[in-house]
């Protein structure tokens, strides 16, 4: 049975959700689940902007034939090429013998790659800012390179002034009949999440991300119907400040994390000790993360949102602790800047995962490394305590300039 929510007198939600979904893309948990969105504009012609993973093909295509009442679908407007937004094209094409599928040369392509369909005659290849009419209104596209993927475009609804955004502005997590931001509480349920999908899936394009955003910063924009998460129809520039503050690698708030790695309890009881000293010197919302029990993606979102981190790991056959070193790695892969950071380390006998740390941040952008570096032998003794709390000065010294 259909289950759509109208956006607007001509535009229906035509997505779905999945809770079954362990990790997405094979890598990060969602236990919150994550919806596949799509939207079926029907004007005097119908147009389907994208389609939905696999595991909700039943409930999209029940949604798609209902919201049609009988009409042909006209046009297929692919903006991102990633199978879970793509599943469906093949079916469409076969249900619908005139549907043409919308792309730009780098869609088209990417479809010829990952599928053995019969495109000929079918296909209708746009350029950046090129319109197609669908009757009342024309829909516009932009094209936004390398916001996740080469051949992504927004396309943006020229009389309900709606921009579909592809990946970008999403979030993990299920959608539960509240589709629309103002019905949910964003920053109590949604904001970590959003984060976390933005630091991992698009952190790493900053730049591009700033190139999307100058390309539709002149648009009217009413609604953002992303391909994740919730459509946002209020708010729209609370939306925008934080993906551009993201996007230039600015924290979002003044706040430390520290994030240990232990086996016998020992780093992780010099982490604790700092963020004690911390409170006491009134440091407020400190977060502490045991990098073996947290998976990366949460640290991730939390690296983006922090100012200042703590990064504490033992020496590890003379090199860093394997949970920190993997957390390192994605922190410079994703291009993370422009963060302050206190080091522990921790060795029985030649400590080295603080030089280790340090010169893996020197390789990443504007992070600067707090003094003292904090050395434990084996355990927190009276002079390693001395230099904790030297750290922690420095840390609450440095997050009030
Ligand atoms: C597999 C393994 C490799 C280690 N390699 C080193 C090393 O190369 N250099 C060193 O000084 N300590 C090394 N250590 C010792 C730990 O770094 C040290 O005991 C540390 O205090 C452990 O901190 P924790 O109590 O927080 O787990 C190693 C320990 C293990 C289990």
């Amino acid at each position: 049975m259909h289950c759509t929510t109208r956006i607007t007198d001509t535009v229906v939600w035509v997505g779905g959700s999945d809770r079954r979904l362990a990790l997405f893309e094979n890598l990060f948990p969602v236990p919150r689940g994550v919806a596949y969105n799509a939207y079926l504009i029907m004007d005097e012609k119908t147009a389907l902007v994208d389609t939905v993973d696999a595991s909700i093909t039943g409930q999209f295509m029940d949604n798609v034939t209902h919201t049609l009442e009988g009409r042909p679908l006209d046009y297929l407007v692919v903006n991102h090429m990633e199978p879970d937004h793509c599943a469906n094209i093949e079916a469409l094409m076969l249900r619908f013998p005139n549907l043409k599928v919308v792309g730009n040369v780098k869609t088209l392509a990417l479809i010829g790659q990952f599928y053995d369909m019969e495109l000929k005659g079918r296909t209708l290849t746009v350029s950046e800012g090129e319109e197609l009419s669908l009757g009342s209104r024309t829909l516009r596209f932009y094209f936004a390179p390398m916001v996740h993927w080469p051949e992504v475009m927004m396309t943006y609804d020229t009389r309900e002034k709606i921009l579909f955004s592809a990946d970008a502005f999403g979030s993990f997590g299920a959608l539960g009949g509240n589709l629309f931001n103002d019905e949910v509480d964003f920053d109590r349920d949604w904001l970590a999440d959003a984060r976390r999908y933005y630091g991992n899936i698009v952190g790493k394009y900053g730049p591009q991300v700033q190139a999307a955003l100058k390309k539709v910063g002149g648009l009217e924009i009413r609604m953002i119907c992303p391909l994740h998460g919730p459509v946002w129809r209020s708010s729209i520039s609370y939306l925008l400040e934080k993906y551009n503050r993201w996007s230039l690698y600015q924290p979002e708030e003044r706040a430390v994390a520290v994030m240990y790695g232990s086996m016998y309890g020992n780093t992780e009881n010099a982490a604790q000790i700092l963020a004690a000293e911390l409170a006491q010197r009134g440091v407020k919302n400190t977060a502490v993360y045991d990098v073996s029990g947290t998976h990366v993606s949460y640290l991730i979102g939390e690296v983006f949102r922090c100012s200042h981190l703590v990064l504490a790991a033992p020496t590890y056959n003379n090199g860093i602790y394997p949970a920190m070193l993997n957390l390192l790695h994605d922190m410079k892969a994703l291009n993370l800047q422009n963060r302050t950071v206190g080091i522990i380390e921790n060795g029985s006998w030649m400590p080295v995962s603080g030089a280790r740390m340090r010169a893996v941040l020197e390789e990443m952008k504007d992070m600067s490394v707090l003094e003292p570096v904090v050395t434990l032998k084996s355990s927190v003794k009276e002079d390693s305590l001395g230099r904790l709390k030297a750290l922690a000065d420095a840390l609450t010294q440095s997050l009030t300039v």
